[in-house]
């Protein structure tokens, strides 16, 4: 059985007016949104930066680099799934996810709810093992979101014969 792993991931973008806002899966009504060469969920990207760095995997950006035609405009719940899948083909998966948020406009509260039960959901975890902050710049950086998060993933299940369930 193996131990419990730990992985911490960051991601930046810059952002501009008139383009989408995603965080964890969900729109947010805002006046600007990243630049990215994907869809630019930053919250995405970062716990899937924490996931491959739990088990020292890489990171998002060679799995799926922002010079490749494939990935532009690409829906970052894909990004999680891949490195998801990853983690568990290593005999793991997520046991608790906390996510820090840091982003001047819009106000996220209202999103809370929303965004923690999306995570959990894209990651098999209950909502009360997604812990969400959002914190301001203080106006040091009203035109960045950046995200920072930390996973804690537990060794998958083992049924007869040592093969991993669940
Ligand atoms: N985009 C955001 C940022 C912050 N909040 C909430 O505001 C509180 C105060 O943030 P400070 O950075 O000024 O300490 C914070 O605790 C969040 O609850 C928000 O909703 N949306
Ligand atoms: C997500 C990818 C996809 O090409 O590009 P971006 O959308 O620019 O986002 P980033 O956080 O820089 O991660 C690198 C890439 O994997």
């Amino acid at each position: 059985m193996g131990r419990m792993r730990i992985g911490y991931g960051e991601d930046s973008h810059r952002l501009e007016a008139g383009r989408p806002l995603w965080l964890g899966g969900v729109r947010i009504e805002s006046p600007h949104g990243p630049v990215a060469h994907s869809d630019g969920d930053a919250l995405l990207h970062a716990v899937a930066d924490a996931l491959l760095s739990a088990l020292a995997l890489g990171d998002i950006g060679q799995l799926f680099p922002d010079t490749d035609p494939r990935w532009r405009g690409v829906d970052s719940t894909v990004i999680l799934a891949e490195a998801l899948r990853r983690v568990r083909a290593e005999g793991y998966r997520p046991r608790q996810v906390n996510a820090v948020v840091t982003l001047d406009r819009p106000k996220l509260t209202p999103h809370r709810e929303r965004i923690q039960e999306r995570l959990a959901h894209l990651l098999a975890l209950s909502a009360g093992d997604v812990g969400l902050s959002f914190k301001t710049s203080e106006g040091l950086a009203p035109a960045h979101v950046q995200v920072r998060a930390v996973v804690l993933l537990e060794p998958l299940p083992q049924g007869p014969g040592g093969v991993w369930t669940a």
